[in-house]
């Protein structure tokens, strides 16, 4: 990656926004936030989790009317409050949020073509004109594809810069200003690497990119500057390499710099406690391997190598066939869910929007999901204990909301996967099955969702962590299983195993298996 950086001339600014205020009800969540971006440069913006970050990009969108807030920009200066979706795109800004908005069974032509508000049905004049926009599209944002290729075929990485492609396909590249909130959050390590190379490409070109991430690594690999919101504010911001990532700790907390430990288990397993033989489940084919009590093991693939089908059917979420499976030395192959859950297990799937989250009831009737029998008193359901385990979860997990009852689908992203983790892990497991269990989640969040799945290990529980991120699996995991083609390929002790080993052993899978 290229170590230039461009706009060091510091009056060369692409736009600032200042005094940017917004309130939801009665909760303050942006309380006159700042952002000056410099042209042709990557800038991050971090923060906690509901620290404002997204809110202050939906302003900037004019999604939200900023209560107050001025924009300066090509020259002008104009009241954040009257900015529209228009406004905003008549200036340049340009946003591609985490869903990306494109339509995975459609062509990339016709993904470019609906981008550019033309009809799906077109003659064959205009076809052959869209298919060259495409192509040149492809070209310049260098995607490994055709104009006829569907969007479900791309790799994740490739996808993410297709809606990156389509966002600034209408844009002058030197004056326009792209805004990514989390374009990484749902993509594996690989994929996420090529997506900064590509960003930090277009930056070099004189492209300006704000950039909301929670990866940290990454942010110091790519971006120039920082800013960092707390509660709503500006806790700080600078270049990226006057901020250590304890620095940007502390300003995210407003606490003294800490160090995250590089493990989080202290403990030695115990006996077997899980034995799988010839698992098949969705990509997941004859996989076998055993885990022990009080063991967290760690799954690594890429993207459809298996690993999250393995839990998932382990779940009785997805129907699978196995020789053999026990728990604790019973019989385990659950056929649903509510079976896995008689017998102890708890899950936490990938696509938690849908899958584990009730985004209208609120915070505390999503905490109490899984604990009804205990919040039972007999007769009906105990109000005050409901609330005192959802404060005792709300505060173990610093979840940021106006209210305990407020829905849970109006939290920022982390904080619904911390009510999520928080509901399943109150209700101490004997087996717990985690997807990505810190997607979209800040740092100290993550540290904290840590220091709990170790104590839930130490408690005697059998943990399996279906992850992306090599460096999560490091500090949590016991030993890794390398899931290639479906099968486990390897099993790492992670005491010894590096991140270039774990990371060469699943792309091997693509020169073995492609
Ligand atoms: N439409 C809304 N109604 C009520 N509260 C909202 C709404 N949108 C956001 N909030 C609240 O505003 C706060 C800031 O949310 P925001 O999504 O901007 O945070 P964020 O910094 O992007 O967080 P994350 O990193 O978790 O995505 C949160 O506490 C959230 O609950």
């Amino acid at each position: 990656m290229t170590t230039e950086r461009r706009g060091t001339d510091p009056r060369e600014f692409a736009f600032s926004a200042r005094g940017v205020s917004k309130t939801f009800g009665h909760f303050r969540a942006l309380v006159g936030a700042h952002l000056t971006v410099r042209r042709g440069t990557v800038h991050a913006l971090l923060g906690g989790n509901g620290s404002g970050k997204s809110t202050f990009i939906k302003c900037l969108a004019g999604v939200y009317g900023a209560d107050a807030g001025e924009l300066s920009i090509k020259g002008e200066t104009l009241d954040l409050a009257a900015v529209s979706p228009d406004t905003a795109h008549a200036l340049g800004l340009r946003f591609v949020h985490q869903d990306l908005g494109l339509f995975p069974q459609l062509s990339i032509a016709e993904n470019v073509a609906l981008g550019l508000g033309y009809p799906t049905r077109w003659t064959a004049v205009r076809e052959k004109a869209l298919q060259q926009h495409a192509q040149r599209l492809i070209d310049t944002f260098e995607i490994d594809a055709r104009p006829t290729t569907r969007v479900a075929d791309l790799r994740p990485s490739q996808r993410a810069m297709l809606a990156i492609a389509r966002a600034l396909d209408d844009a002058e590249s030197s004056d326009s200003i792209l805004l990514l909130d989390e374009p990484t959050a749902a993509l594996g390590e690989h994929d996420a690497q090529d997506l900064m190379h590509a960003i930090r490409r277009r930056a070099d070109e004189g492209q300006t990119i704000v950039l909301v991430s929670h990866r940290f690594n990454e942010i110091s690999a790519v971006a120039d500057d920082v800013t960092v919101f707390r509660d709503g504010r500006n806790a700080g911001s600078g270049p990226i390499a006057d901020m250590p990532l304890s620095q940007v700790v502390s300003l995210m907390t407003g606490d003294e710099a800490r160090e995250m430990p590089a493990s989080y288990l202290v403990h030695s397993p115990g006996p077997i406690s899980l034995a799988v033989d010839g698992l098949d489940v969705g990509t997941c084919r004859d996989a076998s391997f055993d885990v022990g009590t009080g063991e967290v093991l760690g799954f690594a693939g890429l993207d459809g190598s298996g690993h999250s089908d393995a839990l998932a059917g382990l779940f009785g979420a997805l129907s699978s066939r196995a020789r053999a499976v026990t728990l604790e030395g019973a019989d385990f192959r659950p056929r649903s869910p509510e079976q896995a859950m008689a017998q102890g297990a708890a899950f936490i799937p990938q696509d938690r929007h849908s899958d584990a989250a009730f985004a209208n009831l609120s915070i505390t009737q999503n905490l109490s999901v899984t604990i009804l029998d205990r919040i039972w008193n007999g007769f009906a359901l105990s109000g005050s204990r409901e609330h005192e385990a959802a404060a005792d979860t709300i505060d173990r997990f610093s979840i940021r909301a106006a209210s305990a009852e407020a829905p849970l689908g109006v939290l920022s992203g982390g904080n619904q996967q911390k009510v999520i983790l928080g509901r399943w892990l109150q209700r101490s497991p004997r087996l717990l099955l985690l997807v990505e269990p810190t997607q979209g989640v800040d740092v100290v969040a993550r540290h904290d969702i840590y220091t709990s799945i170790a104590a839930a290990a130490r408690a005697g529980a059998t943990v399996l962590v279906a992850s992306s991120d090599v460096d999560e699996l490091l500090a949590i995991t016991h030993r890794i299983a390398i899931f290639r083609g479906g099968r486990v390929a390897a099993v790492l002790p992670t005491a010894s195993a590096t991140r270039d080993e774990i990371t060469n052993a699943m792309l091997a899978e693509e020169s073995v298996d492609a």
